[in-house]
């Protein structure tokens, strides 16, 4: 079994870093030899549902597969603890944002309910970008239900598998202009972050500002990513 530090996660660290910057960096998650590991998983076509090649959706340049069901058992045991952590986070943003849905504590029964609602299809996924690859800014939004939070770890090592290819983040605040951020991670960090808006404390209560990812060129070399949404896709 591969090993990873997510049960070791204090989650007020991360709900501080949410809560300031809408994205919060869990540093060393994986080892090197987990990375490799998973990122291995891509040249075996099997374990997906479908492949995308982005530049054919204008989605950028570069290629991802969604994981089919069963998800590999270390995809499968991120993915429930990453919802652990984060539903009592997402519950307390929908609250400050005035939004109905409340998250179970399991992530089982959350899937339940995208299940019935015809979102069935697994979304965790794998990037592949070479050199010239990039991801436009976008939302990974897949149905009525959303989870607002999802979660990303960098498989390759920056400036010794690849140059270039910075994972960046957007915040559009109403009525003004965007504000980007580039996360500074190494091998084997995760990043969370908000999946669609997030809640800003102002002067006159809470107000949401809209979040979006993406990535910067690669230049050299390839990048491998691991993503884990937690919403399934219709
Ligand atoms: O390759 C990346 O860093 C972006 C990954 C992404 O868009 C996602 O995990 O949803
Ligand atoms: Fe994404």
């Amino acid at each position: 079994m591969t090993r990873h530090r997510i049960e070791a996660i204090d989650r007020r660290a991360i709900a501080a870093g949410l809560d300031g910057g809408g994205w919060a960096l869990l540093p060393g998650l994986l080892d090197p030899a987990g990375c490799a590991d998973m990122a291995g998983l891509y040249d075996r076509p099997a374990g997906f549902r479908s492949t995308v090649t982005m530049a054919r959706h204008s989605f950028g340049r570069g290629e991802y597969r969604y994981f089919a069901y069963p998800l590999p058992p270390l995809v499968e045991t991120l993915r429930t603890a990453f919802y652990r952590l984060l539903a009592p986070i997402a519950n307390r943003w929908q609250e400050r944002m005035g939004l109905a849905a409340r998250f179970p504590e399991e992530h089982r029964d959350f899937l339940a309910r995208c299940h019935a609602a015809g979102q069935a299809r697994p979304t965790p996924l794998m990037l592949r970008y070479g050199p010239g690859d990039h991801n436009c800014l976008h939302q990974d939004l897949y149905g009525e239900h959303v989870f607002p939070l999802q979660a990303a770890i960098l498989l390759s090592a920056p400036g010794a598998d690849f140059t270039g290819g910075e994972f960046v983040l957007t915040e559009q605040r109403p009525r003004m202009q965007s504000r980007v951020e580039v996360v500074p991670l190494a091998q084997g960090d995760a990043v969370v972050f908000a999946v669609n808006q997030r809640p800003i404390a102002g002067g006159r209560g809470d107000y949401r500002v809209t979040m979006r990812h993406g990535v910067s060129t690669v230049r050299s070399g390839r990048r491998h990513m691991l993503g884990i949404i937690l919403h399934d896709a219709a």
